[in-house]
């Protein structure tokens, strides 16, 4: 789903409010059948990282880790097991197309690449929904259309995934673009499958 509308129209505070980051709102947000309005800090973040992958504009990345390091912070506090981390960890290296760049630091790739990093970093605890706040804003016309096709094979594999773009070619991959003036969804095409 692409959520677009101009600027201030409150598209980041939509997409908080669906990534547990926000919890000061009125009316009910219900994610999985559960309200979480009530919830601590605490189990928010633990709910977040189990359930969550998050993708930003700008990456994100943390500069002192190489990528497999990057990749890997969200299964630190995880159970799994070690060896089935770096499996883990392997697989979605695998999926973005970066194999080989395990030990490279953000600072030597390239924007596309980055951007496959924080992609790697939001799959791999396997999350039903990947929320992404302009995940192309920052690259390229050729470069936008590679990300846009991983997140559609995340897509066809079963995985949700809301983003906020201005870019109207961005979001003819989503099968659902929502459209937000002054707070308020003004206009929702469902359905239309235009990847057919
Ligand atoms: N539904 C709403 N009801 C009341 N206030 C809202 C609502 N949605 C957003 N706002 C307020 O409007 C302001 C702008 O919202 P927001 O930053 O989410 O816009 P945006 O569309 O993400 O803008 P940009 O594209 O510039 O990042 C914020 O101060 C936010 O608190």
């Amino acid at each position: 789903m692409a959520i677009m509308g101009p600027s201030g129209s409150g598209k980041s505070t939509l997409i908080n409010i669906l990534g547990l980051l926000d919890q000061d709102y009125t009316g009910e947000y219900l994610l999985n059948d559960k309200n979480y309005k009530d919830t601590s800090d605490n189990l928010l973040s633990r709910i977040r990282g189990d359930q969550l992958g998050f993708v930003f504009q700008n990456f994100k990345l943390l500069t002192t880790y190489n990528v497999y390091e990057n990749i890997e912070v969200p299964l630190v506090y995880s159970k799994t097991e070690q060896h089935n981390k770096l499996e883990r960890v392997e697989d979605v290296i695998e999926q973005v197309g970066l194999a080989g760049k395990e030990k490279s630091r953000p600072s030597e790739l390239s924007g596309g690449q980055q951007q496959r990093v924080a992609i790697a970093r939001a799959i791999v605890n396997h999350p039903k929904l990947i929320i992404a706040d302009e995940p192309t804003g920052a690259l390229d016309t050729k470069t936008s259309k590679e990300i846009m096709d991983i997140f559609t094979k995340l897509n066809q594999a079963g995985t949700t995934i809301i983003m906020v773009t201005h870019d109207e070619e961005v979001a003819q991959y989503a099968m659902r673009t929502v459209y937000i003036r002054d707070g308020r969804l003004y206009h929702d095409a469902k359905d239309v499958f235009k990847n057919d």
